[in-house]
């Protein structure tokens, strides 16, 4: 879609009677009708509406549709635009460290131009140092690059759908397929999928924060309104924005890029991309270790200097020890480790939205996770039902409507109320078997019922049409609604929680007449539904009464009700789930059950998947919750490790993640509708449920469950614990041999050798070549299965804790000591003074060449080191990562090419080494390996604790 179009279709929504083709309102018929006048859409009145969009109350039919999808094409907006990608590349060149490293580049190039003679070996280095900016900016840029399309196929995988009439058929289709003039159908929770006038609104809310940054809801209606600014128009529903209440039907008059949020899309920038904790902790420390390299250089230049060393060579020399220190590339490492992460995550179902979140889901202390479809299936089935004073059971199962039912009156009246107050329809998929549920699945347990018991919830819906709604909502627990009898007179339907439903009821039903209720009857009927909550049933409450006209305050509908009786469905649960909780239990996450439903079907639910094991775990209602004071509830969330929060409201939620913050866990919790989104976005992971859930609560979630299971939770906890500890072993990895490379060039210069132990070039070599893949091998080692074996990682620990800065030196210790000596030792066999040393001299080619190699040896068995923080690596497998195991090797194939192959040693200054002197290095790497065992044994011996804690 051209921007023009746009601008005059936004144009065209506030004015009155526009210009013509300015249609706006009409994306549709402007091409082919450009003289008509086309009127504003929001001052339509609902026919007029249909007609100037060239649709119907059925909808379109599929031939329209198609010809409208190749008129106007997708209904999504475009990715990324190509000045942006070269935007990205060109900021590669800008950071920091590139800054650096260009300037020294350029300082290295002009001295060799300035040098009398020119020096190769110069011109070399800064053609190295040019080259490690291009080699950095190519890696950082293509992993950006790949990061961010990861995160554009991930977002694509969650399931944007949406209701549509087509033909006169309600249909779930992707918010892609969507054209204009097509009628869609809106819920609570769901995010408008394109810009609709409404026809139809009950009760109707948006929140249009994503186009206005106006976070309170603002209600909708389906009349005509005078012409005004299109956003003001309170008739539309725009894309970006979400209905937060009620329900209604609307019909779309513009998609894609033609939308209101289509054109705020393409004048917004991208916005600037945050870095985690942990990037910038490593960005810091990155940071700080290129401060050591320029105080190196500087000090080095400082030294050498006055010692009569020649002024450039000596500033090419600092120049070149400083540009090899600076830990290159490791950012892009980071990066991939966490993509690793991401990627494994969604092999798993579960979608993490940003880098973030898989370092909080390592610290992930406690999960507070809803009932219904995450630790159970979600396919509730009416096994229960009790109507005037007695209890019936219903046989079958699932969705199929087959089983057998009682035909007493109560029991129809019972079923034929609850079937006309559901909004769920049960449909068998041509050429499928299974029946499924479109909408909500309690209420399609209902319908299943009711035609169980022979009846057929279209035909009562004809004989009793509904002519208006109070959606359901889980503060009231309850939803009605209105229709109108064949005598001409109304009636109202209401379902809910037994508890707030017996509280508006007046009169208990039997079949068709009533009696007033009693208190003994109220308790009887309390026993009934705690005797089905007992079994771990979700319980819904039946009642009618007559009303005066079509559109009563919903004060009257709900309230001096006819009990009808109540249902009870078992929804089984999730058999993966109970693992799932033993797996946290080990890993000292604390699971809270967070449920709208009854405290004794909660507590029965969380029995059957081990979350509850004690006698009496504490339990606390939404009402007991509004009374307690901030301390109140902390005293409840310390006392008891089993936790049942029942009947609570979103608004709950909300508190209790924030009370748990407060105590400083870090808190993990799920939800699904359009309430939870506050909660969702204040907790540390927002987890919202991919098949069942609403668009709010995705938006709202950092990650997403594309099986809605709890069992998903638990494995991105662990996945996320394993990228912490894969991230921390590349970090002492790549940080300890800078130790190495560091130590032996202070050693020289301070016992005044005139020369370099290893060149700037040597050690570009290893930065950028031999080590680049043991730590990306690192960074992908496998998930180690004690991962969950330990309690979670404190809140505020730090990526480099003094443990880790301990292994660092430790290791880097041993390594710059192993190297110091095989120089010296070279060095000092040959006899020669230190004076005559010159950069061709032979001994001193195979004594640099014998240091590369050190670091390059030790270098791999230090990675087979830092696997295990105190397990013995022979036990965790040598052979577990054959891709480390291969990086290595490949690493010692560069290092022998450099040191024999002619072109190599002349640009490295190397020389060819002999089988003595890699075995020496070898020996001195297994040596490494050995402290390192010894360094753990003691460990183990002194910290063996009962958890286990880290490996
Ligand atoms: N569609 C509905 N119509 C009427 N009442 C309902 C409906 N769905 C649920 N209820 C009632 O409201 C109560 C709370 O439901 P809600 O959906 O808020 O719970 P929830 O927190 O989603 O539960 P869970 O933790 O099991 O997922 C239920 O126990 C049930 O009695």
């Amino acid at each position: 879609m051209h921007p023009e179009r746009t601008r005059q279709g936004t144009t065209a929504l506030h004015e009155d009677g526009p210009a013509a083709g300015s249609g706006a309102a009409v994306q549709v018929p402007a091409p082919e009708r450009p003289s008509t006048p086309v009127p504003s859409i929001p001052s339509l009145p609902v026919p007029a509406v249909f007609t100037a969009l060239e649709s119907s109350p059925r909808g379109l039919t599929p031939a329209e549709t198609t010809a409208r999808r190749d008129r106007y094409g997708p209904n999504e907006l475009p990715g990324a635009s190509h000045g942006q990608v070269w935007r990205r590349l060109l900021a590669q060149f800008t950071d920091l460290f590139a800054v650096v490293l260009l300037v020294s580049s350029a300082i290295t190039f002009l001295a060799y131009w300035l040098g009398q003679p020119r020096d190769p070996a110069t011109l070399q280095l800064a053609l190295a140092i040019f080259a490690v900016v291009l080699l950095n900016a190519g890696i950082g840029f293509a992993q950006e690059y790949s990061a961010e399309r990861t995160a554009e196929s991930l977002q694509a995988m969650v399931p944007h759908t949406c209701r549509v009439l087509r033909d006169g058929e309600r249909r779930e289709l992707s918010a892609r397929d969507l054209v204009p003039g097509d009628v869609v159908v809106l819920e609570a929770g769901d995010a408008v999928p394109a810009d609709c006038r409404l026809v139809e609104a009950q009760e109707a809310a948006v929140n249009n924060a994503a186009l206005t940054g106006e976070s309170d809801p603002v209600t909708r209606i389906a009349e005509a309104v005078p012409p005004g600014p299109p956003l003001e128009a309170r008739n539309c529903v725009f894309m970006g924005t979400d209905l937060v209440a009620g329900t209604g039907k609307a019909v779309v008059f513009a998609t894609g890029t033609a939308t209101e949020f289509g054109r705020i899309f393409r004048l917004t920038a991208a916005a600037p991309r945050q870095q985690t904790p942990l990037q910038r902790q490593v960005a810091v420390m990155a940071r700080r270790v290129a401060g050591v390299a320029l105080a190196t250089g500087a000090a080095l230049f400082a030294v050498r200097v006055p010692s009569g060393q020649p002024f450039v060579d000596t500033f090419v020399f600092s120049l070149g020890v400083m540009v090899a220190l600076v830990p290159e590339g490791l950012p892009a490492t980071l990066s991939v480790s966490l993509a690793i992460g991401v990627r494994r995550m969604a092999r798993r179902h579960a979608l993490v939205k940003q880098l973030l979140a898989v370092e909080a889901l390592g610290s992930t202390s406690v999960i507070c996770t809803d009932k219904t479809g995450t630790l159970t299936q979600a396919e509730m089935t009416v096994v229960q039902l009790w109507a005037d004073g007695v209890s019936h059971a219903v046989s079958g199962v699932g969705y199929a409507p087959v089983g057998e039912i009682t035909d007493a009156p109560p029991v129809r009246e019972l079923l034929r109320a609850a079937a006309l107050c559901s909004n769920a329809r049960l449909v068998r998929p041509a050429g499928r078997d299974a029946w499924r549920v479109l909408g909500d699945t309690t209420e399609g347990a209902l319908l299943v019922a009711a035609m169980k018991a022979g009846l057929d919830p279209a035909e009562e819906e004809m004989r009793a049409p509904r002519v208006g709604e109070y959606p359901f909502d889980s503060a009231r627990k309850l939803m009605s609604t209105v229709h109108r009898d064949s005598d001409g007179t109304y009636f109202a339907c209401a379902k809910g929680a037994p508890l707030e439903l017996l509280t508006r009821c007046d009169a208990l039903g039997h079949g068709d007449g009533k009696t007033p209720l009693t208190e003994a009857d109220r308790s009887r009927v309390a026993a009934a539904a705690d005797g089905m909550a007992g079994q771990g049933l979700r319980v819904l409450a039946v009642a009618r009464r007559q009303v005066s006209g079509p559109r009563p305050p919903i004060a009257d509908v709900e309230s001096e009700l006819t009990l009808l009786g109540l249902a009870g469905m078992y929804d089984p649960p999730r058999p993966e789930v109970r693992d799932a909780v033993d797996a946290c239990r080990r890993a000292g996450i604390r699971i809270v059950m967070v449920t709208g439903d009854h405290p004794l079907t909660a507590e029965a639910v969380a029995r059957r998947v081990g979350i509850v094991r004690e006698a009496a775990p504490a339990v606390a209602t939404g009402t007991q919750l509004d009374t307690m004071d901030d301390s109140g509830l902390d005293d409840l969330l310390t006392g008891s490790t089993e936790l049942l929060l029942c009947r609570v409201s979103p608004e709950h939620k909300m508190r209790v993640v924030t009370a748990l913050q407060r105590r400083g866990e870090v808190v993990a919790v799920t939800g699904d509708g359009a309430n939870d989104a506050p909660a969702l976005k204040h907790a540390d992971i927002g987890v919202a449920m991919g098949a069942s859930g609403t668009d709010v609560a995705r938006e709202a979630a950092v990650m997403v469950l594309l099986d809605d299971s709890f069992a998903s939770i638990t494995t991105a906890v662990g996945l996320g614990r394993s990228v912490y500890r894969n991230i921390r072993k590349f970090l002492i990895y790549l940080f300890s041999h800078n130790i190495a490379e560091l130590m032996p060039i202070l050693a020289a210069t301070f016992a005044g050798f005139p020369l370099v132990p290893i060149t700037a070039v040597q050690i570009l070599a290893i930065d950028l070549g031999s080590d680049v893949l043991p730590a990306l091998a690192l960074g992908a080692e496998p998930m180690e299965p004690d991962v969950m074996n330990s309690p979670p990682r404190p809140r505020q620990e730090r990526l480099f804790s003094a443990a880790v800065m301990g292994r660092i030196l430790f290791l880097g210790g041993i390594q710059a000591l192993g190297v110091c000596a095989v120089f010296f030792w070279h060095i000092h066999a040959s006899g020669i003074p230190y004076a005559d040393f010159t950069q061709d001299d032979p001994v001193y080619r195979e004594a640099i060449t014998m240091v590369q190699a050190g670091i390059v040896v030790s270098q791999f068995f230090n990675a087979l080191a830092v696997r295990t923080d105190r397990q013995s690596v022979l036990r965790a497998g040598l052979l577990s990562n054959p891709w480390l195991l291969a990086a290595g090797c490949f690493g010692i194939g560069l290092m022998a090419a450099i040191s024999y192959a002619p072109p190599l040693q002349a640009i490295f200054n190397t020389a060819p080494l002999t089988p003595a002197d890699w075995a020496v290095l070898v020996a001195f790497g297994a040596l490494l390996l050995a402290a390192e065992e010894l360094r753990k044994w003691t460990l183990r011996r002194r910290r063996s604790s009962p958890k286990g804690g880290t490996p």
